[in-house]
């Protein structure tokens, strides 16, 4: 298994990620730049249906980036080529530095495992109890005894407010309970990057709120590149560092969040206002 703290700065770079024209190749060969995933002209087509159309987004090693953006403009097909589950047709993805579809099929199975995954529905397996969800990464992935594992689970269940919840089954508990249960498994294995594919999704605002203080604590405790995609604006408002906006499969907007709140782009005023009136269309 990588080393899945050391690789991981300390400081959020003063330079936010280059949004604008690129190929793939340029400038990658060497390190990172403090970016942890660099997507380069990526395309991705289903079909005749172009999803992706050269998307161009850095995204900062250990901060917060949440990425905004009409349903069905490619936010979930971008986060399956970060962590591999999807080949570019076109373009490239870097993970600290290397193109994951350059790596061999083990190198991209270990570099899978510096990701963790939340899914909207926490993803959970009905048939184990929430201890045993938690626990499943550290006994397929890892050589780890059951003592070792359960110290693990036991504080990571703690953190997320679910000490109390480990022998239940997911059907037992709530959607938010679900969403910490699955926030706690996407942590047990320590990732570099964290990706999570709305996670407010079903919750009401007050849980939604909860989720989000948790996220923040969570990255102030264990630092990692998080990646946030969200319709919501009160979760971007409280969880990120930057904020991208994606619309037809390439990105139109990036900024760090104070920037983008206050921002006079059409894009990012139409979708935080929620106006039918802009350059956001059922398109
Ligand atoms: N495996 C696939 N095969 C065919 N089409 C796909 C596949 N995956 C995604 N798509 C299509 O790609 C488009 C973008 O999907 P995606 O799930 O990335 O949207 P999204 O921006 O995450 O939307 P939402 O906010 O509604 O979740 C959709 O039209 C979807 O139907």
């Amino acid at each position: 298994m990588p080393d899945a703290v050391s690789s991981v700065g300390e400081a959020y770079p003063a330079v936010p990620p280059d949004a604008g024209e690129r190929s793939p190749g340029d400038g990658v060969a060497t390190g990172t730049n403090g970016h942890a995933v660099e997507v380069i002209d990526l395309h991705k087509s289903f079909g005749s249906f172009d999803v992706l159309r050269g998307l161009n987004i850095d995204f900062v090693d250990n901060a917060v980036t949440t990425i905004l953006g009409p349903s069905g403009t490619g936010k979930s097909v971008l986060l399956k080529h970060m962590v591999g589950l999807l080949e570019p047709d076109r373009g490239e993805v870097n993970v600290f530095g290397n193109n994951i579809w350059s790596l061999s099929e083990n190198e991209r199975s270990d570099m899978r495992k510096r990701f963790g995954v939340l899914f909207q529905d926490g993803a959970l397996f009905g048939s184990m109890d929430i201890f045993d969800n938690v626990a499943f990464p550290l006994r397929k992935n890892t050589e780890m005894r059951e003592s070792e594992i359960r110290e693990i689970v036991t504080n990571r269940l703690a953190e997320v407010g679910l000490s109390g919840a480990a022998t239940k089954r997911p059907n037992e508990i709530s959607g938010g309970m679900k969403k910490r249960a699955g926030f706690a498994r996407a942590l047990v294995m320590r990732p570099d990057i964290l990706l999570f594919d709305e996670p407010d999704s079903g919750l009401d605002p007050v849980r939604t709120s909860l989720l989000c203080d948790l996220i923040v604590e969570m990255h102030r405790e264990h630092r990692g590149t998080y990646v946030v995609v969200t319709h919501d604006i009160n979760t971007t408002r409280r969880v990120s560092d930057y904020v991208g906006v994606l619309w037809q499969g390439r990105l139109v907007y990036y900024g760090p969040m104070e920037e983008a709140m206050a921002s006079e782009d059409p894009f990012v005023r139409q979708f935080l206002s929620g106006d039918s009136v802009g350059p956001l269309g059922m398109e």
